[in-house]
């Protein structure tokens, strides 16, 4: 009997070295292959990234040094026995701005998941829509789909003609100045218009910054971006110790509150068939949107969403397609003060489709005759990605090109990196997946029409009205990688009222 288990226990000992050998030599491959700075003990390359502005430039110096496909550590380095157990690379992170690897990445099926850096918007958003995956993501992307039909991004220009006329009126008062920040007014316009676009409520951010639910979603936004950089914050366990865990537990009440509230109206006045909603409401809804509707009435195995489900759709989009757009109207209104040639030929299209008339309102028809825009727009954004990271997590080890990744490990799409490759960088569709500022295959973004049409709409107005120029003294962008692309110094430039 004892010989018995002497040898059984001898035989699994066999066959635990074995497989830790093959692991090893698998991973041995691996680490060999792929190129990267080397790691500190402990804090592996962290300390490359400990802010917001640095995080870009360390990116981009990396990937200059290492090539479009590198590997860096953030976090304890992985030991010889760590590496042999593949399941515990949860800090390795392989930074990826090569467009084959891009397109292998992005247009599978199968690399769906996203990594761990998404675990900080879910006390906020839940599994929405950007942050889950498998069945629930897929079923719930084919419901969220209809919400971009063209019959309803049509029905939403009348909101961005709305809240932009304000954002004009707020940006007129700033004329004459020498430099002017614009993110902070766009980014209050942009809310305006995600908050009527999906709940139907004014929220009316651009005349009260200071009310409890916009001072919420700029808690939100900073918080989340916090978390990540901050070893204390990033831990649960020792999250509840820091000021923030505070702020977000009350600004998440504001915010949920807010959210279940319309949800809950509008699914008594879908019951009681009611088209029309007046002000009146408790929590302001003005109309029934095609997005609420579509999800009070939206049918997964036979049931209706749950109240949660919906509040998560309705909270990824209000934070998904607010912050996104600012960033990419406020580059461009930069880029064009920068380049008064391009501004001009911006301009000279808008004259020919408003007949020189300033203040026309605008269709859905004058948006898609905006061509030259448009090119300048997907310009900012190559120069400028809203989104300039994202990521995804192998659930499973990946062979690529040869190489086994182990499974565990994040990729970083560095898509800020791409843009600026000269190697790859083309906007005219040859190499498609080296344009990618909305990401690129299924899980590419869901909002980007609607982004368009917006992007469009405010530059369009903007411009008619404003002759952009240079901030004096000259501005230099400080761009930093937060939930968005921002730039920690302002985006500045002068306006001058068009005669
Ligand atoms: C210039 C504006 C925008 C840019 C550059 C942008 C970019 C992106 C990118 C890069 C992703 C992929 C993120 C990832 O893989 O983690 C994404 C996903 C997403 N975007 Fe956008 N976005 C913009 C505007 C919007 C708007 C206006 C909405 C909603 C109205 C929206 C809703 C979403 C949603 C729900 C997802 C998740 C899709 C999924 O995983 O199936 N986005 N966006």
């Amino acid at each position: 009997m004892t010989t018995y288990v002497a040898i059984i226990t001898a035989m699994c000992i066999v066959v635990l070295v074995l497989w830790m050998a093959r692991q090893f030599n698998k991973n041995k491959k691996f680490y060999k292959a792929i190129p990267g700075p080397l790691p500190l003990p402990i804090l592996g390359n962290a300390l490359e990234f400990g802010s917001t502005t640095k995080l870009l430039h360390t990116l981009h110096k990396y990937e200059k040094k290492y090539g479009e496909i590198y590997k860096i550590q953030i976090g304890p380095i992985s030991n010889v026995i760590v590496r042999a157990v593949q399941s515990t690379q949860k800090t390795l992170v392989i930074v990826v701005s090569d467009h084959k690897f891009l397109e292998y990445i992005l247009s599978s099926m199968k690399l769906l998941s996203k990594s761990k850096g998404y675990d900080f918007l879910r006390p906020w958003l839940g599994t929405g829509l950007l942050t889950s995956d498998g069945i629930k993501w897929k079923k719930h992307r084919k419901i969220l789909t209809w919400a971009f039909h063209f019959q309803i991004l049509k029905e939403s220009i009348g909101i961005f003609e709305t809240c932009i006329t304000k954002l004009v009126e707020k940006l007129q008062t700033e004329t004459g100045k020498t430099a002017v920040d614009v993110y902070p007014y766009v980014t209050l316009c942009t809310l305006d218009i995600i908050c009527e676009s999906t709940m139907g409520v004014t929220i009316n951010a651009q005349d009260d910054d200071q009310s409890e639910y916009v001072q919420s979603v700029k808690a939100m936004t900073r918080i989340i971006i916090e978390r990540a950089f901050s070893p204390l914050q990033m831990y649960d366990f020792l999250y509840p110790l820091t000021r923030n865990y505070y702020t977000q537990r009350k600004a998440l009440k504001i915010l949920h509150d807010k959210s279940n509230t319309v949800i809950r109206q509008t699914l008594q006045k879908l019951q009681n068939k009611e088209t029309n909603a007046t002000e009146d409401d408790d929590c302001g809804i003005k109309k029934r949107t095609p997005f609420l509707d579509l999800l009070l009435n939206a049918r997964v195995d036979g049931r209706s969403l749950t109240q949660e489900e919906i509040r998560e759709e309705v909270d990824t989009f209000m934070f998904e397609g607010h912050d996104t757009t600012a960033s990419a109207i406020s580059f461009t209104l930069f880029c064009l003060a920068n380049h008064e040639n391009v501004q001009e030929k911006v301009f000279n299209e808008q004259q020919k489709i408003f007949n020189c008339k300033d203040d026309s309102t605008t269709t859905y028809d004058d948006l898609q005759n905006m061509k030259y825009l448009e090119l300048v727009i997907k310009e900012s954004l190559r120069l400028y990605p809203s989104v300039p990271v994202y990521s995804r997590n192998l659930c499973d080890e990946l062979k690529y090109d040869g190489i086994i990744f182990p499974r565990g490990v994040a990729l970083l799409i560095f898509a800020y990196g791409i843009h600026r490759n000269s190697k790859f960088a083309d906007i005219d569709g040859k190499l498609p997946y080296s344009y990618i500022p909305f990401s690129a295959g299924p899980r590419n973004c869901i909002g980007q029409k609607f982004a368009m049409l917006e992007i469009k709409c405010t530059i369009s107005k903007i411009l008619r009205k404003f002759k952009l120029k240079p901030a004096i003294p000259q501005h230099t962008l400080v761009l930093a990688a937060e939930s968005v692309l921002k730039s920690a110094n302002g985006v500045k430039i002068s306006l001058d009222l068009r005669q």
